[in-house]
């Protein structure tokens, strides 16, 4: 591998869900950010660790014309450095940066760019370091019967309701009184229907807590299990209010290994999502 220049970055995570942030604004920095490079970043023992990368970079250095409206776009990158389209926890993390940076104003709205379209972030109170709302934008739910899920270790198949958030879902509600323990190591990616998920697919396992409460855990697609998937989430909330036939409008509250996020489905269907967004550590590497 070759060796760059020093050049910054930061770390930061979303309910643990943890990131690499690359600033790069004009694309100067790292041009062709190469998948080897992501998963040296992101290697927990010799790199600076993470479940992906963020590089933030203006999208007209990336995206010219595309950003409709956004000035700024998520470059994500999964641990093993295949792309994805979108992170819902990386882009609270994204756009905690941009705030901190004093790249944007958080008393307004902010667009922020992605592979799977603009995501709008708004900051609790207008301040720069509160819980952080983005409009996730419309699911779509492509049914309930013909996906299972197979974890290897455990043999059991499950049932698994296919949502897509710009990236792929497939939500497993294990049975009453079941556990999250239950389901065993979550080491190998479960296997999944290549002909229903071409690209691979992120996989929630959910069980309830209450009215409108629910707890996941999560295999991402390029990372393994994380500690939280904001994406993930999202469709699982989905998954919940279809399953409960619940009206538009109430916020679920989802419980993940590493804390807790809140959803809510609107009346003209989008997905509201809101969490913590925090950065704990900033340097230079050669990495
Ligand atoms: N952790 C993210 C999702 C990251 C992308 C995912 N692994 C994929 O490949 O689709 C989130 O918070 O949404």
């Amino acid at each position: 591998m070759t060796t760059a220049a020093p050049y910054p970055f930061l770390k930061g995570h979303g309910t643990e869900n943890d990131f690499v942030v690359l600033p790069d604004p004009d694309g100067s920095v790292h041009g062709e950010l190469s998948a080897e490079r992501v998963r040296a970043l992101c290697d927990r023992r010799a790199g600076i660790g993470g479940d992906g990368v963020l590089r933030v970079i203006r999208v007209d250095a990336i995206e010219a014309g595309r950003g409709q409206g956004a000035e700024w776009f998520m470059d994500y990158r999964n641990h093993d450095g295949s792309l994805s389209e979108m992170c819902g926890n990386g882009v609270r993390v994204f756009g905690r940066y941009l705030a901190r940076e004093g790249l944007v104003d958080p008393t307004r709205p902010v667009p922020v760019a992605t592979r799977g379209g603009v995501k709008t972030l708004t900051f609790a109170g207008g301040a720069a370091d509160g819980k952080i709302t983005a409009d996730m934008g419309a699911p779509e739910v492509f049914g309930s019967s013909d996906v299972s899920v197979v974890v290897e270790g455990e043999k059991r198949t499950w049932p698994a309701v296919h949502i897509s958030m710009g990236n792929p879902h497939a939500v497993v509600f294990l049975d009453e009184g079941a556990s999250l323990a239950d389901v065993g190591p979550l080491h190998d990616a479960p296997l999944h229907d290549e002909g229903v998920y071409p690209d691979g697919v992120n996989v929630e396992f959910v069980v309830r807590r209450g009215p409108a409460h629910v707890a996941m855990r999560v295999h991402e697609r390029g990372a393994g299990e994380t500690r939280s998937c904001g994406t993930g989430a999202c469709a699982v909330m989905v998954a919940t209010a279809l399953a409960d036939d619940a009206g538009r409008g109430t916020p679920y509250r989802i419980d993940l290994p590493g804390g807790t996020l809140s959803v809510t489905w609107t009346d003209d269907d989008r997905i509201l999502m809101t969490g913590p967004a925090v950065l704990v550590a900033s340097g230079t590497t050669a990495l």
